[in-house]
């Protein structure tokens, strides 16, 4: 696991954090070009398919989730961690859906991401976050438009945001800096 922007991952391969990190770069899936020329996409999909794969990822990601009561997962793959993570934890988990797919009231916040422009939105009803703190989960950290967008959102709600956690960070496009002010981990470094 990593949360220095500036070191390698780990490498000790009895060390379940170092062993995430290797399934994850074992198994993850480059596209070139995909969804759009000059992108070079990280599909994790095989790692979450992967039943050792999945474990491992999640256990780490757990071990930074100590002191958090809600897992925030980021539409879509974020779901799919959150969701073992909050388990995991005993936390409750909260699904941070792209725009559209909510019945309103909402609370949204639009972002600029390496391919186009989206918006995330939560439910402006119904949970009261007030007092909450969140951990929130993706499984890419690019840009940081997305991770920058939610943090804001979850405050602007009254959450505390106790930490950002994503599987993978692709450093050259600087995504740390959009959610500076908060703990970031991640398992993988590129
Ligand atoms: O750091 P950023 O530049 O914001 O990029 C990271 C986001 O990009 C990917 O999702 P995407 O927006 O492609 O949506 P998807 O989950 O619907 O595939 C990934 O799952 C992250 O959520
Ligand atoms: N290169 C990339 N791979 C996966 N998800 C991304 N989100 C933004 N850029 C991405």
């Amino acid at each position: 696991m990593n949360t220095d922007p500036t070191s390698a991952a780990p490498a000790a391969a009895d060390n379940p954090l170092a062993t995430a990190s290797a399934d994850v770069a074992r198994l993850i899936r480059w596209a070139d070009d995909f969804p759009e020329p000059g992108v070079r996409f990280a599909d994790l999909t095989p790692v979450f398919a992967d039943a050792d794969a999945f474990r491992d990822v999640i256990d780490a990601l757990v071990s930074v989730g100590a002191g958090a009561d809600l897992i925030a997962g980021i539409d879509a793959r974020g779901f799919l961690l959150g969701a073992g993570v909050a388990r995991s934890l005993g936390a409750g988990v909260l699904a941070v859906r792209k725009a559209g797919k909510l019945p309103p009231p909402v609370l949204g916040r639009s972002y600029d991401l390496e391919y186009g422009t989206a918006t995330l939105e939560i439910p402006a009803d119904g949970i009261d976050l007030h007092g909450r703190r969140v951990l929130v989960i993706d499984d890419v950290l690019a840009t940081g438009g997305t991770l920058g967008a939610a943090t804001e959102l979850l405050e602007a709600a009254g959450a505390t945001v106790v930490g950002v956690a994503v599987v993978l960070e692709i450093t050259a496009l600087g995504g740390r800096a959009r959610v500076a002010g908060h703990p970031v981990t991640s398992l993988l470094t590129i």
